[in-house]
């Protein structure tokens, strides 16, 4: 009998092109972290924000559900992310005179937040059966801010290995 194919192992472009643009927006978002570390100190708020947190998690769960997302699945991924999002300012270094304030901040953190929930939905068929795409492009945008622990962490979070296909 003849032999199966080998497995692809090279990414498709459309994976690569939706994996890329998944750590551009979580890229922007991180970008943002040390401003916000900043407009805290300026303003005299703490690292850590549970009720901003708590309405992060349930704008992910509304977003999810209401595209057809596992609302668990996004509230994983945004604790992932706000987890990380504090390790990065908690590593800012004390800086920054002037800059925008906090309330323009989240404004921003939540318009590139919101970009990521329609990206995943598009790439989750994309993605399935290329475990090594995702990786490869957070290790790629995301070295400014985390660290490779952290970048595993958040694509534990992430399709393919979250968000199953449905
Ligand atoms: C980004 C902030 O810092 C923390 C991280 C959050 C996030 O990543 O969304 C939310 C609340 C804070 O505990 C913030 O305070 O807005």
């Amino acid at each position: 009998a003849p032999k199966p194919p080998p497995l692809p192992t090279a990414s498709p472009p459309a994976a690569q092109s939706c994996a890329d643009s998944i750590a551009a927006a979580l890229g922007r978002r991180f970008a943002l972290m040390p401003e916000v570390a900043a407009a805290k100190r300026r303003e005299g708020v703490a690292l850590t924000d549970p009720a901003q947190e708590a309405k992060v998690l349930r704008q992910a769960r509304t977003d999810a559900t209401r595209q057809g997302l596992s609302a668990a699945a996004a509230e994983q991924l945004f604790a992932v992310l706000i987890d990380l999002s504090k390790a990065v300012q908690a590593q800012t270094p004390d800086g920054d005179a002037t800059g925008p304030d906090l309330a323009t901040l989240r404004r921003a953190v939540a318009a590139a937040g919101s970009t990521l929930l329609p990206e995943i939905h598009r790439c989750v068929p994309l993605l399935a059966g290329h475990p090594d795409t995702m990786a490869v492009a957070l290790r790629h945008d995301l070295g400014p801010w985390l660290d490779a622990g952290q970048i595993e962490t958040l694509l534990d979070a992430l399709p393919p290995r979250a968000f199953p296909p449905r």
